[in-house]
């Protein structure tokens, strides 16, 4: 059975459609990246698996269930969500805010156990975000908040991770350690990860498969070998890329074909 099964998704806010009858699935245990030009419809798709939006027509499973029919505490011990941006109202310790991950898990008024603090502790060292732990999550920066947010899903122990633009606010090292994470997390959990990236090389490098949206829909799905070409970049970016293979990889390498024209003095 698939993970998730989304059919015939449409989706409107106001006037504008912006899912048109989109259809796909994801296997468990996968890492699979969203890919597409701004506004084709990423987050949309993610918010309705998240059930922050209901399908106006079609249906969203997870497994055999759909997901509107699902309770939110159900959902949360199930689904985990990175969202591409986190504003935090109030004070809060950093480990408070990891530990909030272990909500769906425990009864009402129930404390955390020293299980859930080891899983807390755990996924901070693996983000690298433990030395945060007694400050505020007011005063990290975007990257580190970004860091937090990822260790907190972590410990949720979804079997579905979403992420939205999970390195948009990280240095070069942080994106590398947050993707190997989330890599050797789904591995290691047979979790599956839906994650939207515009970085296409660092998506082709982690991903199983990618699915490459345009306008409202999918316009292909599958692995990168397949459906990264020259053809398809230009009908989805309408951008001219040069697609070399990866030396580290094998996979393929885009590099935008770059004109620079230096100004007349
Ligand atoms: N709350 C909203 N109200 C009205 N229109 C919206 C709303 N959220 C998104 N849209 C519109 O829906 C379309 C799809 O937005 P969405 O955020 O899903 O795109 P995206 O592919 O994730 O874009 P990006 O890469 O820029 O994050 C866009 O045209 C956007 O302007």
């Amino acid at each position: 059975m698939n993970e998730l099964t989304v059919s015939s998704l449409r989706f409107s806010y106001g006037k504008e459609e912006v899912l048109k009858d989109l259809s796909f699935y994801v296997k468990k245990g996968c890492f699979y990246s969203i890919l597409g030009p701004n506004g084709s419809g990423k987050t949309t798709v993610l918010r309705h698996i998240q059930k922050l939006l209901l399908p106006q027509s079609g249906k969203v499973m997870l497994g055999p269930e759909e997901i509107r029919q699902m309770k939110v505490r159900d959902l949360a011990r199930k689904i985990a969500t990175v969202p591409q941006e986190t504003h935090v109202s109030v004070d809060f310790p950093v480990l408070d805010f990891v530990l909030s991950g272990r909500a769906p898990y425990l009864k009402r008024f129930e404390n955390e156990s020293s299980l859930d603090y080891k899983k807390a502790e755990e996924a901070m060292i693996a983000t690298n975000t433990w030395q945060y732990s007694h400050k505020s999550v007011q005063e990290l920066s975007g990257g580190e908040l970004q860091r937090v947010v990822v260790a907190r899903a972590m410990v949720q122990e979804p079997e579905l991770l979403l992420l939205d633009e999970p390195v948009s606010h990280l240095d070069l090292r942080h994106q590398v350690l947050i993707l190997d994470q989330v890599n050797s997390y789904c591995r290691s959990h047979n979790s599956t990860v839906i994650s939207v990236l515009h970085d296409i090389n660092l998506a082709i490098a982690y991903s199983d498969e990618l699915i490459l949206m345009k306008k409202g829909e999918i316009f292909v799905k599958g692995v990168p070998e397949d459906i990264i070409t020259e053809e398809n970049l230009r009908e989805v970016y309408e951008t001219e890329c040069l697609i070399i293979e990866n030396p580290l990889n094998g996979k393929p390498y885009v590099i935008p074909k770059i004109s620079r024209r230096r100004e007349e003095e």
